[in-house]
């Protein structure tokens, strides 16, 4: 098993004021829900290149994050700042191991009766924003649960405060999970649920070595993962979703054998998806993390990562094969720099990808309709990625 693709954690009831265009509006276990919702705007989402508001599609309200400040209730310390690096910590071990990452306050979003977010995949801000974190405030409601959904597999969420003890104040609930996780609110009934929400960026080159100068060094082992995981996630539907020890070793086995029987180069498509422009090692996530890790340690191959695009066969669903192949070889535009860079690599054939794989999902009008929290760019889109691996020839 290796990095997670989603993890909820309690964090104990911080009592940190939260400042809304300057205006005291609570704390975080006692937010001042009129103003909040007073200084809220209808949500909209993105569909395709646009940004709309369809109240059947998602029913909420929000904050932008530059109007939204924190302070401390209490003297001495840093309050919010130490609970954002204890979630920051936490999102490391579990779904970043051995990555730097930062997170950035995106918005609050509440949800009163009625409110909810149909199906969708995060819209990404920036080239290494790769997970999105959630956590819930103390108020009160009901309904409103986190749907996540990977493989087809559907987990529940519940972001209100919870009680691990009858003599202890309830913690508040984080959730997080990569962008490319599809997930839904489902209607409140009741009361008002009010949620944080940040964007996880995977930090790299310069700025990642000037942030180990500053505050040393976080990176966590691949194989404690499974240890300090195990311990928090309710996920078992998602969990055997991704790769475990076992299977990986059959694929290096299977590669090798591949390679020994004449076969040039195995090509498969990543798990994960992401914007074209972050199909790149340093942005390799879950399972897809850990099997490159895998190859490259285990010293017998070349690894490359490059954009597929899916074409199936025919038009009938369920006799038709999917194929991916290379970005840019099948009727693309071949106007991609990174290919004509790599005019000297040579064409892999095509691939089949399975059923349930990520890449069929962002072909489905579905999704295509529906990308989150705001409109994407076709260049801003989730991609599929390949991974190929080619003998490593010996000198
Ligand atoms: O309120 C939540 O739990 C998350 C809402 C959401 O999925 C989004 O704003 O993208
Ligand atoms: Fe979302």
């Amino acid at each position: 098993m290796s990095c997670m693709p989603v993890v909820q954690f309690p964090t104990e009831m911080a009592q940190c004021a939260l400042f809304i265009e300057g205006t005291p509006a609570g704390t975080l276990d006692k937010p001042e829900v009129e103003l909040l919702l007073q200084k809220s705007t209808l949500s909209s989402f993105g569909r395709g290149e646009k940004t709309v508001t369809d109240p059947a599609y998602r029913s909420g309200r929000e904050i932008p994050a530059t109007n939204i400040g924190f302070g401390e209730l209490e003297d001495g310390g840093s309050r919010y700042s130490w609970k954002l690096e204890s979630w920051r910590r936490s999102v490391v071990e579990t779904m970043f191991p051995g990555r730097q990452v930062t997170l950035k306050l995106y918005k609050l979003v509440i949800y009163e009766a009625g409110g909810h977010f149909d199906w969708h995949m995060d819209s990404t801000h920036s080239d290494s924003h790769h997970a999105t974190l959630l956590v819930g405030l103390n108020t009160s409601w009901k309904g409103g649960d986190f749907i996540l959904r990977r493989n087809g597999v559907e987990t529940r969420a519940d972001l209100r405060p919870q009680r691990t003890h009858s003599y202890l104040a309830p913690d508040l609930q984080a959730i997080a999970f990569y962008t490319d996780m599809e997930h839904r609110v489902e209607p409140v009934t009741e009361g008002v649920r009010i949620v944080l929400q940040y964007d996880i960026e995977v930090v790299t080159g310069t700025e990642k070595e000037m942030a180990e100068e500053d505050f040393g060094d976080y990176d966590w082992p691949l194989d404690v993962v499974s240890t300090t995981y195990s311990g928090r996630t309710k996920y078992l539907g998602v969990v055997q979703a991704t790769a475990d020890k076992t299977a990986v070793e059959e694929v290096i086995d299977t590669i090798k054998r591949l390679h020994t029987s004449g076969v040039g180069e195995v090509g498969f498509a990543l798990q994960h998806l992401s914007r074209k422009a972050s199909i790149r090692t340093e942005f390799l996530k879950g399972s897809d993390a850990y099997l490159y890790d895998r190859l490259v340690r285990c010293g017998a191959f070349n690894v490359t990562l490059r954009p597929v695009v899916l074409v199936e066969s025919g038009d009938d669903k369920e006799t038709s094969e999917r194929f991916a192949y290379l970005f840019g070889d099948y009727n693309y535009d071949d106007d991609d720099q990174d290919r004509k860079e790599s005019r000297n690599y040579e064409k892999p054939s095509r691939f089949h990808i399975p059923k349930l794989s990520a890449i069929e999902k962002i072909s489905s009008q579905d999704y295509i309709e529906h990308t989150g929290n705001e409109s994407m760019l076709t260049k801003y889109r989730y991609f599929g990625g390949g991974m190929f691996v080619r003998p490593r020839l010996s000198s």
